[in-house]
């Protein structure tokens, strides 16, 4: 037992340290939104998943929706890290927790393992566990986000960059300061070199997720009329030369030509399909990291407020799709496109007029600073309302046992 009282400490959009309830808190939010449509019980014939990416953003959001409202059960896998004598765990390890007690409390078999989903050892554990338990895959979401991914078969490690393509890239972008202040600059970011490209391309592509699917299909683990999808973005075009025409958006462009590949492959194996569902902008630990994006959110929420699609619900329509509960729609280039909300004329109108005009006597007018920083707190279950932070919370949480 380590019980203590948990204080935000932070550098900037990253904290040292997870507050427990306020990560199980969330986790709670997302499953009781979800279940709006909750799913019945389909016992053995409940659709088997497997959620690359389970304990964060876009990731969790499937695994809880896919819980909650399309009845799965299955395996999710996410890289985490265990609390210490001097550090709680990482947010993704409670929001674990919290996920695998809910589904218990469902009723629904669901296995969590931790580790490096690009290793060959992981895709073999999950391949044991989908053949002793459960016989089949239905589906795969693939919703990983990461800097670095060593290459299995080489033993090479690539380190993705946040680079323009082609010339330097000036963008603004918001930051806080010591004192919480929010402050507007502008940034120049060099452009990548052809390494550079490429390396991303093998992080943050379509590798992976094709060999995922690989490996399950060499094992004959995947049902007939098997489905999944990989998470992309598009975004605006505010942020297209840092995203999606930068070296993050090449990585992307190779994740949905694989799904173009793959979805060949899976029609003709076993009447599958392979689709990357495209989705709104989010506050995730990963989209913190890009500049630019930041700001470009807090003032999308400014322009929309609760007209923002949430992950879980984007998630929970994906779902609908992936069981045929509504039809599959994917848009001319084979993708899922559940961020039309974001990116229609109007909104990108209202929020490039007050990207121009953004600066730090007017940011606060025309930017949701509030919502943003909460949403960023939230990543580490900060800012949980309903959560007494001044009381002591057992940090010593185990990781779901098998
Ligand atoms: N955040 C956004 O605005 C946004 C919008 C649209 C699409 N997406 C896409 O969604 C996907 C997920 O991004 P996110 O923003 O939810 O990220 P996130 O940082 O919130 O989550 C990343 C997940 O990947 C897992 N992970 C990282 N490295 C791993 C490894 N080596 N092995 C196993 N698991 C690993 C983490 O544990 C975590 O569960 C990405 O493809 C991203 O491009 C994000």
């Amino acid at each position: 037992m380590s019980e203590r009282v948990i204080t935000p400490r932070n550098r900037g959009f990253l904290f040292l340290d997870a507050h427990p309830a306020g990560c199980t808190r969330l986790v709670n939010d997302m499953w009781r939104s979800a279940a709006a449509r909750p799913a019945e019980d389909l016992g053995e014939d409940a659709p088997v998943a497997l959620v690359i990416g389970s304990s964060s953003g876009y990731g969790l959001a499937a695994a809880v929706a896919g819980l909650a409202r399309a009845g799965i059960r299955g395996i999710g896998v996410s890289f985490e890290k265990a609390p210490t004598a001097r550090r709680t765990g990482t947010a993704g390890w409670y929001r674990t927790a919290a996920t695998a007690e809910l589904a218990r409390e469902a009723g629904r078999e669901m296995y969590f393992l931790n580790g490096d989903a690009f290793s060959d050892d992981m895709k073999d554990q999950v391949a044991d566990l989908i053949e002793k338990r459960f016989g089949r895959l239905d589906h795969l979401i693939y919703s990983v986000a990461a800097p670095r991914r060593t290459d299995p078969e080489t033993g090479v490690t690539y380190a993705s960059a946040l680079k323009p393509i082609g010339g330097t890239a000036r963008t603004k972008t918001l930051v806080f300061d010591e004192d919480g202040q929010p402050d507007v600059r502008e940034v120049a970011t060099e452009p990548a070199d052809e390494d550079e490209i490429a390396q991303t391309v093998a992080v943050m592509g379509g590798t992976d997720w094709e060999r995922w699917v690989s490996h399950l299909a060499g094992r004959r683990l995947l049902a007939d009329g098997f489905s999944t999808a990989a998470l992309s973005y598009i975004g605006s075009p505010l942020t297209a030369d840092i995203y999606r025409q930068g070296t993050i958006g090449a990585a992307k462009a190779h994740l949905e030509q694989t799904a173009r590949t793959l979805d060949a492959r899976l029609r003709e194996l076993c009447g599958g399909r392979a689709v990357t569902s495209v989705n709104g902008a989010a506050v995730t630990q990963s989209s913190t990291a890009i500049p630019g994006i930041a700001l470009y959110t807090g003032l999308l929420r400014g322009v929309l407020a609760d007209g923002m699609v949430s992950p879980v619900d984007q998630l929970a329509e994906l779902w609908d799709q992936l069981t045929g509960r509504s039809p599959l729609v994917t848009d001319d280039e084979g993708r899922v496109r559940l961020d039309t909300w974001e990116l229609t004329g109007d909104v990108q109108d209202a929020v490039g007029d007050r990207w121009r005009s953004a600066g730090n006597e007017t940011i606060a007018d025309l930017a949701d600073l509030d919502w943003f920083r909460d949403s960023v707190r939230r990543l580490y279950g900060f800012s949980v309302p309903g959560v007494d932070y001044a009381a002591p919370v057992e940090t010593d949480v185990a990781w779901p046992a098998l």
